[in-house]
């Protein structure tokens, strides 16, 4: 056995290792099995400290040259944190310009600060290239509030659990002659006068530490200012359980004016009558134990865990509990395909209302929705306010096209474009800052010569002022040299991953091109090698016929082949130009424009195209017909 791997790792020939497997059932023990495969490429000092931060997936806690646009967003969005309908907003710009890195910024802040200051606000996102029909962005997003739900009413369960754990305590620590179990409200020996309650602490037992902090219109006024939720020395009391709803629970309650969350007055009263009692839990210390003194009778001492709480019994919280469990039961997930549509509607509907919050719905790449499958979502979507009772829906649309919304009703297209932001193209400084910014993160320091970043910043300026093309290109030069074991990034990289993206990019396009397209592509290519210049739509149609004939293909007409290589010149791929014959009229001359035999390769990977083997006879007959 050990002979065998002294074979193994002497077998070395011109300096190329030889790998062998240890495949069989022999023992092999695990120093001696390891050929050194890695270890060359881990004996090179990595040139990357932290590659993750260049890469797509990654949301950049900075964003240089797009503070304009996210002020716009926040300016917008914070009318969420009051507990009103932020507008909607349309994003546009061309692909790579921060769109979607902005937007995520923003709605990770504006979910933490919600958070912060309790007031409920969901933002949830839909890539709308990968979620394309109205089934399935009702159905992802039925089923995310779903979950949101399930995740809420668990922890307010957990929560009635400790305040019944607590009251559990509480009983117990009460001498034995103390009046039978008062937390079941069968004893109002315990009554306390109205005055006592004023002369109780402002901060409830069960209350979340500093009651002002859960002020959230007070703490995010855009004027700076705190808004003192009642006159003096009251405060916003949490029940500890219900943070950050609004106090709409007493009907006739003049406390809705002076609504601590910010809520829209009128909104809390119209709300108020569905509202459960005890899921609303804010309640002004001041008002809350006057006013509970002289509804619940004043039934709790002081320093009882149901005192403050709009519970009036041990049983009535068990009562909501189960209530809570009953609602969880009843949310029916959505299948990924199968139910109708307005069923789908529903469920969603039901899920989103199902509490009193504002929610943020994010649609990138809202285009390719509207593209396939016509704006009956986003009418939907738009039109759900007056209808919702107790939360309200703001839609963010993202699009790199800017003419989508001329596909659209009249009436979405107002709706949907209450603002608009744009997002202009990078220029190539603007470029350099954020390649800076990342590759202080991504790489070790020393590993950048100096050109590196600006011709990065260049290259991509040229595109289209694209920042992911930009990450790309340094991402891929420090890979390049990593693997040539270079301790510095030098411009060279640069040149060389430029190729290798445009290459690895014309890859990716012609494998994905439909077999009507390849076959074109092919006439083209094979034209080409024989050594045919300024080739005409006429010879690619020879060509092409005999090749579909060759595969069992259907054969096109030759105006769809004309159009099927504008499209391939559109792409990129070949570049057809119309010239003059004079008398003879126009024709179009077409010469490719990427790397043949890499290109033809891809070609031939596909099983279809692989099955013509000799296309010599094909190329001699273009002058036929
Ligand atoms: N100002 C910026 N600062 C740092 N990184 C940025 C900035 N703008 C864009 N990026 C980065 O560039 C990449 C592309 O950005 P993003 O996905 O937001 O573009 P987009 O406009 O949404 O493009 P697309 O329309 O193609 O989705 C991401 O990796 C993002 O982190």
């Amino acid at each position: 056995m050990s002979d065998d791997n002294t074979n193994n790792r002497s077998n070395e020939i011109d300096g190329t290792r030889g790998f062998a497997m240890d495949l069989g059932g022999t023992e092999v023990d695990d120093e001696e099995s390891n050929q050194g495969l890695f270890d060359d490429l881990l004996s090179g000092e990595p040139i990357f400290e932290n590659k993750e931060v260049l890469r797509p997936s990654y949301t950049p806690h900075e964003l240089p040259h797009r503070s304009d646009q996210i002020n716009k967003m926040a300016t917008i969005l914070v009318a969420a944190l009051r507990g009103e309908t932020p507008s909607n907003i349309l994003i546009y710009g061309k692909t790579g310009t921060g769109k979607t890195a902005s937007a995520k910024f923003v709605s990770k802040e504006l979910e933490s600060t919600s958070q912060k200051y309790s007031v409920p606000c969901d933002v949830e996102y839909i890539n709308c290239e990968v979620t394309d029909t109205q089934y399935r962005v009702l159905a992802q997003l039925a089923n995310k509030f779903i979950e949101k739900n399930e995740q809420r009413i668990d922890d307010r369960i957990d929560e009635l659990e400790s305040l019944l754990a607590a009251v559990d305590e509480y009983d117990r620590s009460q001498p034995p002659d103390s009046p039978p179990n008062s937390s079941e409200g069968e004893s109002e020996l315990f009554e306390f006068p109205i005055e006592d309650a004023e002369a109780r602490p402002t901060e409830a037992d069960t209350g979340s530490g500093d009651p002002t902090a859960t002020s959230p219109a007070g703490s995010t006024d855009s004027s700076g200012d705190t808004n003192q939720t009642t006159d003096g020395d009251s405060a916003v009391e949490m029940g500890g359980l219900e943070t950050g709803e609004s106090p709409t629970r007493n009907e006739g309650d003049d406390r809705s004016t002076d609504d601590p969350t910010g809520t829209d007055a009128s909104d809390s009263s119209e709300r108020s009558d569905e509202t459960d009692d005890a899921d609303r839990f804010i309640t002004t210390v001041d008002d809350e134990s006057a006013s509970s003194h002289e509804e619940h009778g004043a039934k709790f001492p002081p320093d009882h865990p149901l005192e403050s709480t709009p519970f009036d019994s041990k049983s009535a919280v068990e009562a909501r509990i189960e209530s809570l469990e009953e609602d969880r039961e009843s949310f029916e997930e959505v299948p990924m395909t199968g139910w109708p549509t307005d069923r789908v509607y529903s469920v969603f509907f039901d899920a989103v209302d199902y509490d009193e919050r504002v929610v943020v719905i994010m649609l990138d790449e809202i285009d390719k929705l509207v593209e396939k499958s016509g704006d009956d979502t986003l009418y939907n979507l738009s039109r759900m306010n007056s209808e919702l009772e107790n939360s309200r829906v703001s839609i963010i649309g993202i699009s790199n096209d800017l003419k989508f919304t001329d596909f659209l009703d009249p009436r979405v297209k107002s709706s949907l474009g209450e603002e608009e932001i744009v997002f202009p193209p990078y220029d190539a400084n603007q470029l350099r800052d954020i390649l800076q910014h990342r590759s202080e993160v991504a790489f070790k320091g020393g590993a950048l010569s100096d050109d590196v970043i600006p011709l990065c910043a260049a290259f991509a300026a040229q595109e289209h002022g694209d920042a992911r093309r930009a990450l790309d290109l340094l991402r891929t030069a420090g890979e390049l040299a990593e693997r040539a074991q270079s301790e510095t990034i030098v411009e060279e990289h640069v040149r060389q991953a430029q190729d290798k993206i445009e290459l690895d990019r014309v890859v990716e396009v012609v494998r994905t091109l439909p077999t009507q397209s390849k076959l074109v592509l092919f006439s083209i290519i094979l034209l080409e090698k024989n050594g045919v210049h300024s080739i005409n739509t006429g010879e690619v149609f020879n060509i092409y016929k005999r090749l579909c004939e060759e595969i069992d293909a259907d054969v096109l007409t030759q105006r769809r082949v004309t159009d099927l290589i504008s499209e391939l010149d559109m792409l990129g791929i070949v570049n057809a130009v119309v010239v003059s014959k004079g008398r003879y009229g126009r024709t179009k001359e077409i010469s490719l424009s990427v790397p043949l035999e890499e290109t033809e390769a891809v070609l031939l990977s596909d099983s279809r195209l692989s099955d013509i083997d000799d296309v010599q006879p094909f190329v001699q007959a273009r002058f036929e017909n």
